[in-house]
């Protein structure tokens, strides 16, 4: 079973069957869930061997309910995909003369802000949990819906643009209780927090530079305990069962407060 940010007709759900055709032969049954800390959930309940997550956007930057459920939660990183994201701009009945009102998850919203705009003029967005989420609303009223073209058949919506930003692409995570063996390149992805001194993060970041690892994401994420406490997430390349990852996190263990492997899984980017 893999569990999905639904319901169904999302990106997210685009990513899950991608996974569940490349990687289980087409096998995986997929079930929606409302929210990300859902899947997460069932994946830990074990009730979903697989759970699909969005994690971070280029244009718009992380998923912040992915990266703190990463934080709190025992799951793993099983996977990454990555999917090119076009969307577009539906409409269920005729919108009237108020002023336009747009539904979307904020994600996809803020990726179009500019062009809603320059497409709507002054207009009203209202969040929505999903994508999908959106094009239910929408199609019971006159507003519009932004997200995945594939939604405008499913609720009988008119796409009026199709909107193709330039490099716009989401990487999905893929979580699993399960633990991933190495392959031939692999990513392996870890938070951490570092004790308020100068130079404390430049040493943590030495211990992978003096091994030659290349790391290939950092960010500082608030700690939710105040303001200047932060974690920090990193991806390196290398598994962590192998050298010289597996050193490294050793001496990441020694020399943080808090430390937490989130997974090793075979490299999609870059
Ligand atoms: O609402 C959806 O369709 C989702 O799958 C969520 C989500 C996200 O949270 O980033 C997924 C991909 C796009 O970047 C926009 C929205």
């Amino acid at each position: 079973m893999i569990s999905y940010l639904g319901p169904p007709g999302t990106f997210t759900e685009e990513a899950a069957e991608r996974f569940s055709e490349e990687e289980l032969g087409g096998n995986g049954k997929l079930q929606s869930a409302r929210t990300i800390t859902a899947v997460f959930s069932r994946v830990e309940r074990g009730e979903a061997d697989y759970g699909v997550v969005p994690w971070e956007n280029s244009l718009e930057g992380s998923v912040g309910e992915t990266l703190d459920n990463f934080l709190h939660r025992s799951v793993r990183v099983f996977g990454e995909l990555v999917l090119p994201i076009v969307h577009a701009l539906m409409s269920g009945s005729e919108p009237d003369d108020r002023e336009p009102v747009v539904y979307s998850h904020p994600q996809a919203y803020e990726q179009a802000r500019e062009t809603l705009r320059e497409l709507l003029g002054n207009h009203e967005f209202v969040p929505t949990a999903s994508t999908a989420e959106a094009a239910k609303l929408a199609s019971k009223e006159g507003a519009y819906a932004l997200g995945p073209p594939r939604l405008a058949e499913r609720f009988g919506l008119d796409i009026m643009e199709e909107i193709r930003l330039e490099n716009n692409e989401t990487r999905f995570a893929i979580i699993s209780r399960r633990d991933r063996a190495p392959t031939k390149e692999d990513k392996t992805s870890v938070v951490f927090s570092v004790t308020d001194r100068p130079g404390a993060l430049r040493e943590i970041l030495g211990i992978f530079a003096d091994r030659g690892i290349n790391l290939t994401k950092i960010e500082s994420r608030p700690a939710k305990r105040g303001l200047g406490d932060y974690v920090f997430f990193l991806d390196f390349e290398g598994h962590r069962m192998l050298y010289p990852g597996s050193e490294a996190l050793a001496e990441l263990r020694e020399r943080t407060p808090f430390s937490k492997v989130l997974g090793s899984y075979p490299k999609v980017f870059p």
